[in-house]
């Protein structure tokens, strides 16, 4: 019989049995924790007898009655209270005050113990209880037993089923958790920062890195590009060999060939050895061509071939060499536009953009400015071997405030400047030449909600709930607050105190 069934079954079986052995009412219990309590959980009584209450019923009072019946003993009374023994006084005096004249409980034995109990009694009348009914009704709580057992189990089945399938969605959500760290580490090496924008970028990086394809990293001058490019680099089945990096702005045009492609001894005047280029260095790696924005517009139909075709030829050589060389560009211009504007070739535009990456400047991730300083106050301090054990609060909230024109590389030098001229354990930023007089740009409503609520955290070292917590300070919920901060991507940065 299914379990669902079940409550039924013993429902309608207990009328039965009334109605059968003629008696007034009847209950059905489990024991509860310590045998301190029955748990009534069926109950019948013909009409005009009232009927024992369902729920717990504490047992302390009836001792003899539970000693007997733990151990397994039917307790029969066909007339109360002489058919007691003496030491259950209390037990008679229970069914005086109740009305109870004739009485027959039978234990539920099932496994070895006994998990609850059937009773019937008269009210009006003693009744004679034949020993066979009584054997019978033993008989038939053996039957109840062994459904309450089964019950039991498939309950206790149900509820492992359950916690099982909680505890698979719970790993299921730890690994991906665990996954977005691995991808962390994957890049975290050198790379900082845990801003929503740059989870994106870092995501766009592992799903490229492993393709052959062409990247080409957009984005303003010291935002990351090349670590980025490093990053991709080391993710991919080519990091077995080095990263070769060419400066496209760093040489002059007419070398940037020979650079690139090699030469022959002398091909040119003044070339009087051979010199092997940095594609066929890069040949079964990866070139990082930055600032490609930069390239000489006379050489881009020759790089674009070896884009296309893995083949050039070195200067001052007609043979053809073949490579394979994963490219990655970066620019902080807009190709797209000087390619319209006929300063960049469209086809070699189109070849590089086969999967572009913005990467956002820092003022578009705030969120990662205090743990960037932090990881540049550790690097400098190890360099000068010096320790910073606090970072003034109202220094980083400038840092945060600031527009960075010069992005992360800004940064960095901004806190190595500080670091030169800290001499004690706290960081001594000196912002005045460079926070003041230039104005912030304009924050839209947003941006000024969050900044204000990033100030007020950083005052209260991050503390929400409690006295002088941020929640009191805006006078709302703290929880009104943390839905606002999930909002608008406000995460705590790191575990450390900005102030310590
Ligand atoms: N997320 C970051 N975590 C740690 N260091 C960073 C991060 N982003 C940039 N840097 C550091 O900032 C400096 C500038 O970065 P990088 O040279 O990669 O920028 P870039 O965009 O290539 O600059 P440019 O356009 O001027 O070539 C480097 O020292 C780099 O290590």
């Amino acid at each position: 019989m299914p379990i669902d069934q079940i409550e039924d079954q013993i429902n309608e079986s207990l009328k039965s049995l009334v109605q059968f052995l003629g008696n007034d009412r009847c209950r059905f219990f489990e024991f509860g924790d310590d045998n301190a309590y029955i748990n009534v959980t069926h109950s019948y009584a013909v009409e005009g007898c009232p009927r024992f209450p369902i729920g717990a019923f504490e047992v302390a009072q009836l001792p003899w009655f539970i000693n007997e019946f733990g151990e397994g003993n039917c307790v029969f009374a066909k007339s109360i209270p002489d058919d007691l023994p003496p030491e259950a006084d209390r037990e008679a005096r229970y069914c005086q005050e109740h009305g109870i004249q004739s009485n027959v409980a039978v234990p539920l034995r099932a496994g070895g113990q006994v998990l609850g109990g059937l009773t019937f009694a008269f009210i009006e009348r003693p009744c004679s209880w034949p020993r066979e009914t009584v054997l019978r009704l033993q008989l038939i709580g053996e039957v109840f037993a062994g459904s309450l057992l089964r019950r039991r189990t498939e309950m206790s089945l149900r509820d492992k089923i359950a916690e099982n399938e909680q505890l698979r969605r719970r790993l299921e959500q730890e690994n991906l958790y665990l996954r977005e760290q691995t991808v962390l580490r994957h890049h975290h090496g050198k790379i900082v920062g845990r801003s929503d924008a740059l989870l994106k970028v870092l995501a766009d990086v592992e799903r490229v890195a492993t393709t052959d394809a062409p990247v080409l990293l957009t984005g303003e001058t010291g935002t990351g590009k090349e670590l980025l490019a490093q990053a991709i680099h080391e993710l991919s089945s080519r990091s077995g060999s080095p990263m070769i990096v060419v400066n496209c702005a760093s040489l002059p045009a007419t070398l940037i060939e020979s650079e690139l492609f090699g030469r022959v001894a002398g091909a040119y005047t003044g070339a009087a050895s051979a010199q092997i280029g940095r594609f066929e260095l890069a040949d079964g790696s990866t070139l990082f061509l930055d600032e490609i924005g930069e390239f000489p517009l006379e050489l881009q139909a020759k790089l674009l071939r070896v884009l296309q075709d893995g083949k050039f030829e070195r200067l001052g050589s007609p043979d053809s060499v073949s490579v394979n060389v994963r490219i990655i560009a970066a620019t902080n211009r807009d190709l797209h536009q000087a390619s319209r504007d006929g300063k960049f070739r469209t086809d070699l535009f189109h070849r590089l953009n086969v999967f572009p990456i913005r990467v956002p400047p820092l003022r578009e991730r705030r969120d990662d400015i205090p743990s960037l300083a932090w990881s540049f106050v550790e690097t400098f301090g190890r360099r000068m071997g010096k320790t910073i054990k606090s970072f003034p609060r109202k220094s980083m909230q400038r840092l945060q405030r600031h527009d960075w024109p010069g992005n992360v590389r800004e940064l960095s030098n901004a806190i190595e400047r500080a670091m030169i001229l800290t001499d004690g354990d706290t960081l001594n930023l000196v912002m005045d030449d460079w926070g003041a007089e230039r104005p912030a740009r304009r924050l839209s409503l947003k941006e000024s909600e969050k900044q204000q609520i990033l100030d007020v955290l950083q005052e209260t070292g991050w503390r929400i709930r409690g006295k002088g917590g941020a929640a009191e300070l805006f006078d709302v919920k703290p929880t009104t607050l943390e839905a606002r901060m999930a909002r608008l991507g406000i995460r705590r940065p790191g575990n450390r105190s900005d102030d310590s």
